[in-house]
């Protein structure tokens, strides 16, 4: 009788870290407009100041800010005003004693200002004389050079995943373009006889193909491009030629379907064939998700993951997802929300189980209920926000715990 060899999901990690030890990824240059989402190579020092001058935060007189104390609506202060700062433009005036100098949000500092009195607190008395009707603080309303960057500042590190905010900054700073790790390639077959496309007339029997579009849709959302895909039939030699030519054109495999103990679950066999050191790891210790393959072709990782849709996305979340992520060497893990458990949930001891579950937000706490459903029933997905994990160790959880709820 042949039975899985189960690995715990660290125990699985580890391995796979251990094998794919000397794999790397080549770093290209791209310009921010493709920047988002990719995985800096590079520490990024700024070469600036940002701002690189002092700005006034708000439409108003720069003043000298110890000038205005004591200033009220019935007691103002009286000041010259000595002209106005153009936007875009360098403040050519320098303010002294007794004088202002109108300064739009944003506008340079005249030297010798140390504070911006808001339009509002102001009264024009004539064209070169305001009262100033409340007083400001010495920096108050004003942005100075370095506040936000100081020149030499590292900004971003090597493994920072670029968001909108960062591709902002890196504008700001003047870059146009950042080094950053190349975007995997990922090959995705779907296996099975039954499997036909989501545009096909199903006939009795049939299954839509689910896999190649959650997988790949994960893949993209883990910053990879799909170099092909392919629905392939049960058999053999048309698996092994289908994963030879993706071989050819892709970083990764991933393979769905197949990968149990039936007559008709090749997937291990046709890794096998194609080269050492060939499957490393058929099952884990998990559900669902149990029949995992991993296996190494030549340098290539090839994932089996298995066909029951919820399986293999819930696989690509919590194993592939996490080798792609090392290779692009990402410095964040992943995030979670924690929330209060809205019901008991029982599970059996020996294997770790993945729990798809809803959040909502009452009496300012994060409730989490579980979605029920089977593995081949993706709805059990749609329906979650996120999974939480029980241990292997653990008999259930109790209404109540506390627990982490990993978004997907
Ligand atoms: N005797 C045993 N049988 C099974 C075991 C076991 O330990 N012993 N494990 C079960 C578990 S757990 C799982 S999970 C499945 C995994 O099966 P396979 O990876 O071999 O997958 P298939 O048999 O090809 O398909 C299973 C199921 O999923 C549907 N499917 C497959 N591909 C897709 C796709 N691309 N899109 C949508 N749906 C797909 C397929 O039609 C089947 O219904 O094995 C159990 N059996
Ligand atoms: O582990 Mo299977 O993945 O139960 O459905």
């Amino acid at each position: 009788m042949e039975l899985f060899n189960t690995l715990s999901i660290e125990e699985a990690k580890e391995k796979i870290e251990n094998v794919f030890k000397n794999s790397s990824l080549e770093i290209e240059e791209v310009t921010l407009m493709e920047a988002a989402d990719r995985v800096l190579a590079d520490d990024i020092i700024s070469p600036i100041n940002v701002p690189e001058f002092n700005r006034s935060t708000v439409d108003g007189y720069a003043v000298i800010a110890k000038e205005t104390v004591g200033a009220s609506e019935g007691l103002p202060g009286f000041l010259n005003i000595i002209g106005e700062v153009e936007m875009g433009k360098s403040a050519i005036k320098s303010i002294r004693s007794g004088e202002c100098c109108y300064v739009p949000t944003g506008g340079m500092l005249p030297e010798g200002s140390d504070g911006v009195v808001m339009v509002e607190y102001t009264e024009l008395l004539d064209d070169k004389t305001i009262c100033i009707q409340k007083p400001v603080a010495p920096l108050e309303n004003c942005l100075r050079k370095g506040d936000d960057i100081k020149a030499g500042d590292r900004v971003l590190t090597k493994g920072h995943l670029l968001r909108s905010q960062d591709i902002g900054i890196l504008a700001g700073m003047g870059f146009s373009k950042v080094k950053v790790y190349q975007k995997l390639r990922i090959g995705i077959i779907s296996t099975g006889d039954e499997i036909v496309g989501p545009e096909d007339n199903l006939k009795l029997g049939q299954v839509r193909d689910m896999n190649t579009y959650s997988l790949a849709a994960a893949a993209i959302k883990d910053g990879c491009q799909i170099s092909a895909r392919a629905v392939v039939q049960d058999q053999l030699e048309l698996l092994t030629q289908k994963i030879k030519e993706l071989l050819e054109i892709s970083d990764i495999i991933l393979i769905s379907g197949g990968s149990s103990m039936g007559t008709r679950d090749i997937t291990k066999d046709a890794i096998n064939q194609l080269g050492q050191p060939g499957v490393f790891i058929h099952g884990l210790a998990v559900k669902p998700g149990k029949p995992t393959i991993v296996g190494k072709i030549g340098e290539t990782p090839v994932f089996g993951l298995p066909g029951q849709p919820v399986s293999a996305l819930v696989i690509y979340h919590i194993l592939v997802s996490n080798f792609i992520r090392n290779l692009q060497q990402v410095s964040i893990k992943q995030t979670y929300i924690v929330g209060e458990l809205a019901v008991n949930i029982p599970s059996a001891a020996g294997k770790e189980h993945y729990i798809m579950v809803d959040i909502s937000q009452e009496k300012e706490k994060n409730v989490v209920y579980p979605i029920h459903g089977k593995s081949g029933m993706l709805t059990m997905m749609t329906k979650s926000k996120g999974y939480i994990k029980i241990e292997k160790n653990q008999e259930g959880l109790h209404k109540g715990e506390s627990v982490k709820v990993y978004i997907f």
